[in-house]
């Protein structure tokens, strides 16, 4: 039933930019090591390292099963992705490249968004 808690005539959909946001990492030029979840019998090594693999399809999964109750439990997922790819891949490699330019790609855009400090 609609949230009849509301001002206007429907529900507001607060997760709407969250969306669009995930759209538009999934199509950076940088996203490719990203899309889908690390390979462990590519990197047998990873799944040591890393506690909680996170990647843009696991976020885009939680998303549209409306995992996500804020923003921000949206963006700790997505800055997951980036503290992990940090930890395991050096500053200077290929995927540790992609992982800075689409982590400073991300928080200027959730500054735009919701001009966080
Ligand atoms: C996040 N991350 C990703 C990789 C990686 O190489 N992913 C494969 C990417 N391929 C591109 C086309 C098919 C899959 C390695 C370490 C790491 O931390």
């Amino acid at each position: 039933e609609e949230n009849k808690a509301e001002g206007d005539s429907g529900t507001v959909d607060v997760m709407a930019p969250c969306r669009q946001l995930l759209t538009e990492l999934e199509q950076h030029e940088a996203a490719w090591p990203f899309q889908m979840p690390v390979n462990g019998r590519r990197f047998p090594t990873y799944h040591k390292v890393i506690v909680q693999p996170m990647d843009l399809h696991t976020v885009k999964e939680r998303l549209e099963s409306d995992r996500y109750k804020t923003r921000d439990d949206f963006c700790a997922d997505v800055r997951l992705i980036f503290s992990n790819c940090d930890l395991f891949n050096e500053d200077d490699s290929p995927v540790g490249e992609a992982g800075h330019a689409m982590h400073t790609f991300f928080e200027e855009r959730v500054t735009q968004l919701w001009g966080d400090t």
